[in-house]
């Protein structure tokens, strides 16, 4: 343990004074207001070492992070575990909201009575209610704050686990979400640290609470420690980020001299057609790769209806043989144990030399026999078992595009690993068909991408995070950051919505995932895709406002 005074920056940072008072704060909450590339969240996980290394978040109580998608809490809970080692990263609860209302369901579902009462082997369902038996997602955050509210026994156990709390992306907090907090740490001991950008604010549909952050500030007296660096972007992106920023929020708009240099590149590229849209930008995208820009650095990023829009691209990208990823459909699935593992087996059975795989694959299915010598038993038959179906999978007449001949093998993999070691790998496989549904998307999934060209370690590449491109909507890239991001189809038809402010910051939230280049494209005409069903425009406008701001003042 270490004392305040000694406490630097984990990995050699500089933090500016506002980041730094809040990464040490000790004794009051905090909220930090910053736009893109702020380092608001490398701030909580500096925050984080801050507070285990010191000891100012006691043991045994912990820290919980409450953020919004499941990967960026990995990814917060992966940075403090670098940061501050494994040993004390294990006080460190990094939860979506959702994660977080069922933890306190699951922990004290006793104390839910009436309408509310649930059975211990609730399920869980995108739609339906059925009462003391089913709860919908959304369900989630409202049962746990009728926890928390009438249960004092599990509002001081909450309150006793947790001595600070940190709350990510925080603009985009509904007013349920915002309760939850205040019933479970309002007036309590625990210090709360709260980190958005309202130009950010993309979550209005979803209830997103107006001025939560001010708010915030009010209700428990946080201070307000604005942020002003970019760390992010090229000057030149950042000028345009500029000119967006003094639409949208006049104070927070930096002087021009901090933004002075040419670093940066943006490009409008305007087309007749999808077709000649998507020839053009993967042209770009076969040169930023053949120059040695990594795949993961580069992002095609689409207002809504991804797969849709991209589809032409996707084609262009599939011809040449570069590897994309429609994060629409597979992200949150990639995330998922059983699907890795499942995509592991097939990686090892079907491609030469899939080390990682390999050691990914014996872990997870070492599990099943613990040691001794039903352990070695159980491992030679596994082993066998992998040499027996790489030796059919190989054979002439085996069908590679076909997902119906791999089925049979990965269920008779799944077999042999054993239900029990399946439903084991994460908490939520127990309920109901969840399990069940996971793998059947898995397979699903890598059916379609084995359709582009009957190659299965191309399907997993394209698959995996590292080596494919990434197509995402505005809200799927959010918090993330790419050399390259290329903004497909900024027209009326796509950026549109009953609220120009939400425009707006979709729009800021899409051009500022950029570290140095930006390319936007709008195309004049896009031709109906198969497969879509609702209204599609045919004749495209350019959005000349959002465009608009891409033009330097002279
Ligand atoms: N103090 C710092 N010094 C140098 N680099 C930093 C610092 N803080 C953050 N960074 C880097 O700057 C980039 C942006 O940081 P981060 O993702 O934390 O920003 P953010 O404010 O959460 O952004 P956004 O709101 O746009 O998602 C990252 O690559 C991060 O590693």
């Amino acid at each position: 343990m270490i004392r305040p005074e000694q406490w630097h920056p984990v990995g050699g940072l500089v933090l500016e004074p506002n980041a730094r008072t809040a990464a040490t704060a000790t004794g009051e909450n905090v909220v930090v207001a910053a736009g893109p590339g702020a380092g608001k969240t490398e701030l909580l996980a500096q925050r984080a070492d801050f507070l285990l290394r010191t000891g100012r978040c006691t043991y045994p109580r912990r820290i919980l992070a409450i953020s919004f998608k499941v990967d960026a809490t990995r990814n917060l809970r992966e940075r403090v575990r670098l940061r501050t080692g494994p040993r004390l990263a294990a006080r460190f609860d990094s939860s979506t909201f959702h994660a977080f209302a069922k933890r306190l369901i699951d922990s004290f579902r006793p104390a839910l009575t009436g309408h509310d009462a649930l059975g211990p082997d609730y399920r869980l369902d995108p739609d339906i209610r059925i009462e003391g038996e089913q709860v919908r997602f959304e369900d989630l955050v409202p049962l746990a704050l009728s926890i928390i509210e009438n249960n004092a026994h599990a509002r001081g156990g909450i309150r006793q686990t947790y001595s600070h709390v940190f709350l990510d992306e925080f603009q985009d907090c509904t007013g349920e979400q915002y309760q939850l907090i205040q019933a479970a740490f309002g007036r309590s001991g625990a210090v709360l640290t709260a980190v958005g950008d309202t130009k950010q604010r993309i979550m209005v549909w979803a209830g997103a609470l107006d001025g939560v952050m001010r708010t915030f500030a009010d209700d428990f007296e946080a201070r307000p420690l604005p942020l002003y660096q970019n760390r992010r972007s090229a000057p030149r992106l950042r000028r345009m980020q500029n000119r967006m920023i003094a639409e949208m929020d006049p104070e927070a708009v930096s002087p021009a001299e901090d933004l002075a240099g040419d670093d940066g590149v943006i490009d409008v590229l305007d087309f007749g057609t999808e077709r000649d849209e998507a020839e053009t930008i993967a042209g770009l995208i076969e040169d930023w790769l053949a120059e040695g820009v990594p795949p993961s650095e580069i992002a095609v990023v689409v207002r809504s209806r991804p797969d849709l829009v991209t589809a032409a691209l996707g084609e262009e990208l599939g011809r040449r043989g570069i590897p994309f990823r429609n994060e629409q459909a597979s992200q949150d699935l990639a995330a998922e144990p059983v699907a890795a593992l499942i995509f592991d087996f097939i990686r090892v059975i079907a491609g030469e030399g899939q080390p990682e795989a390999y050691a990914s694959l014996m872990r997870v299915t070492a599990r099943a026999h613990a040691s001794g010598d039903e352990g070695a038993r159980f491992d030679s038959r596994m082993k066998r078992f992998l040499r027996d179906t790489r030796a059919a999978v190989r054979a002439p007449a085996f069908k590679t595009g076909d997902l119906e001949a791999w089925r049979p093998h990965v269920d008779e993999f799944l077999r042999l690993v054993s239900r029990p070691v399946l439903t084991a790998l994460s908490p939520g496989y127990q309920q109901g068909t969840r399990l069940a549904d996971l793998i059947a998307q898995a397979l699903e999934t890598f059916g379609r991408e084995l359709d582009m060209d009957d190659d299965a370690i191309e399907a997993l590449r394209r698959l995996s995070e590292s080596d494919a491109i990434r197509f995402l909507t505005v809200h799927k890239c959010k918090g993330l950051e790419f050399e390259k991001v290329v903004v497909l189809g900024v027209e009326e038809q796509l950026f549109w919505g009953k609220n120009p402010t939400t425009v707006m910051s979709e729009f800021f939230v899409a051009i500022s995932r950029a570290k140095r280049h930006l390319v936007l494209t709008h195309a004049g005409r896009r031709a109906r895709p198969a497969g879509a069903q609702r209204r599609w425009d045919v004749w495209r406008t350019p959005h000349r406002m959002l465009l608009g701001f891409t033009f330097e003042d002279s």
